[in-house]
């Protein structure tokens, strides 16, 4: 008998940054960050090339209370320098557990990381290493979700994987709605019409036009990175 063959060759996997502080109520949770790195790991085994971005949400966000007062541009750098940490966190995580990993930032910043490259970052993917994008896009008034959208389209991945705290696109809100039922796929159109808010309409509208296809899953099940990679039905898929 051969073994089941992954569904992709090279992913984006968008991980929510509120995600990793767990159970606390801000920061980086020890425990998560090394469960979520060792579903990473588990991926990379199977011959998987991985490219990470990670969001800032357990830190700051340009949007978020914290941020009241304050000059849009300049709390948003903040919210992306947010990014920077999580994925220096991440990244030694990953060298911990044996994964090689680059972070590359879209905001010069050399003593701490190198710059994004594209070629570079492609190399790297095709060596093996973990490649992860850190500072969003490197412009504000954008999301994270919009440089895994974008990153992803750069890097010709097949599909990127929203790894988030719900299970899934549903009507509404399910932290807020719990009649809210989840689609198992749904167009991006769709999504949009509808004003869903598990992702912005920006990263929507890019994966539309590329043809990326997107797939929101739990990051808080465990094993659920290998299903979805795997091509087992797990969260919800957003189609062109
Ligand atoms: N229609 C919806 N379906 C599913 N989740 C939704 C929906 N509308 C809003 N949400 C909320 O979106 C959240 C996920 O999106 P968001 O990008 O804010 O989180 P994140 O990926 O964890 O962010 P960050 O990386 O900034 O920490 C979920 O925790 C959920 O509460
Ligand atoms: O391209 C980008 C990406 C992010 N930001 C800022 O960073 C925070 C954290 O990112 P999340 O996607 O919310 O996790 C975000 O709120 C923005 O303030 C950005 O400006 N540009």
């Amino acid at each position: 008998m051969t073994a089941a063959k992954p569904a992709h060759k090279r992913i984006l996997l968008k991980l929510s940054g509120e995600a990793l502080m767990g159970d606390d109520a801000f920061g980086i949770n020890r425990a998560t960050i090394v469960r979520m790195v060792s579903e990473v790991a588990e991926v990379t085994r199977l011959g998987v090339e991985v490219a990470v971005v990670i969001g800032g949400g357990n830190i700051f966000r340009g949007v978020a209370g914290g941020a009241e007062g304050m000059d849009r541009a300049t709390a948003d750098y903040m919210g992306m320098l947010a990014t920077v940490m999580n994925s220096l966190a991440l990244a030694d995580a990953m060298d911990k557990q044996g994964l090689t990993a680059r972070v590359m930032s879209a905001i010069g910043i050399e003593q701490v990381v190198e710059p994004y490259v594209r070629p570079k970052a492609l190399q790297y993917l095709e060596e093996g290493k973990v490649v992860v994008f850190a500072a969003g896009t490197g412009n504000p008034f954008f999301t994270t979700d919009t440089a895994a959208a974008l990153r992803g389209a750069e890097i010709g991945a097949e599909v990127v994987l929203k790894a988030t705290k719900v299970d899934g696109v549903y009507t509404a809100d399910p932290m807020k709605d719990p009649t809210a039922t989840r689609y198992t796929r749904l167009t991006f159109d769709e999504a949009m019409v509808r004003n869903l808010g598990i992702m912005d309409a920006t990263a929507f509208a890019l994966c539309r036009d590329q043809k990326l296809p997107i797939r929101v899953f739990s990051i808080v099940k465990e094993g659920a990175l290998k299903r979805v990679v795997m091509g087992e039905d797990e969260g919800t898929l957003v189609y062109a």
